[in-house]
């Protein structure tokens, strides 16, 4: 499902967050959304998933505006893992991923076996299948990431907004989260540091300053020219066979020395 941003502007307390910022992810497309601390990943991804609205522009999901689909029927079509999603409640693991179905069920529609089927898919997708009776509060953090993918992956939508999924996991639940939004037929955008990540998607879009300012394929954005005027470091590519692509090494810019 196609995902169209137009001209999206929002200031918080008089200051501007975000500046007219458009997008355009294609029907099954992956978008990496990079940029400094406080570029605006965060609140742009938020705009995007109808969390809070912005003061200019609008957000297309499919054929529909955001702001005219009720909740339950966006929840059906768009999975948000934020940055903050938490919960100190005991809950065991396997019902928090349950969660996920809640905007397929109704009293005519109860949980059923296919239910059950996703909800194990999910969890053995994210590799937390061993942990269904745990206490979610007592697991660790990249183990509660897991699971809040875990959860949006039963809400089985067809646009997945990420903010730094791979915030708190081990190299290799890392790459296996980088595998599966090369492997996602849905529309993917996820905010990410690893700028290596980024080379994973269809896209990269470029926040600084709450302004888009580069769009395109890795190989057009991930450039040292892009990367060191807007995160003010010293980029070192390398060409690396095994992965046909280049991976990024990073040193402090000699204009910061
Ligand atoms: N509720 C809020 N009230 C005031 N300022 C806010 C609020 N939410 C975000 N901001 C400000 O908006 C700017 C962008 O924040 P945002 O979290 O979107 O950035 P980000 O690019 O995701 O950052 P990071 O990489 O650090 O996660 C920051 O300056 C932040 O302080």
């Amino acid at each position: 499902m196609r995902i169209l941003v137009e001209d999206i502007s929002l200031s918080i307390q008089g200051k501007p967050i975000l500046q007219d910022v458009s997008l355009d992810i294609a029907s099954g497309q992956s978008l990496a959304l990079i940029g400094p601390n406080g570029s605006g990943k965060s609140t742009l991804l938020r705009v995007m998933a109808g969390h809070i609205c912005a003061d200019q522009g609008q957000v297309t999901i499919g054929k529909d505006r955001l702001c005219d689909l009720s909740p339950r029927n966006l929840a059906q079509r768009l999975g948000f893992v934020s940055q903050e999603a938490g919960t100190t409640d005991a809950i065991a693991v396997e019902d928090a991923v349950k969660l996920g179905r809640t905007p397929w069920l109704s009293l005519l529609s109860p949980f059923r076996g296919e239910d059950s089927r996703i909800v194990e898919t999910a969890m053995s997708e994210m590799a937390i299948s061993a942990y269904g009776k745990k206490q979610f509060n007592t697991l660790s953090g990249g183990e509660k990431q897991r699971v809040h993918i875990a959860r949006v992956l039963a809400q089985t939508p067809q646009i997945f907004l990420l903010d730094e999924p791979t915030n708190h996991l081990d190299i290799r639940h890392q790459i296996a989260i980088i595998d599966w939004v090369i492997r996602q037929k849905s529309t993917v955008a996820m905010a990410v540091h690893d700028l290596n990540h980024a080379f994973a998607c269809d896209r990269v879009a470029v926040l600084h300053g709450g302004k888009l300012v580069a769009f395109g394929e890795p190989s057009e954005v991930l450039v040292p020219d892009v990367i060191e005027t807007v995160f003010q470091v010293a980029v070192h590519p390398n060409f690396a066979a095994q992965l046909n692509r280049p991976v990024l090494a990073f040193s402090k810019s000699a204009a910061a020395q």
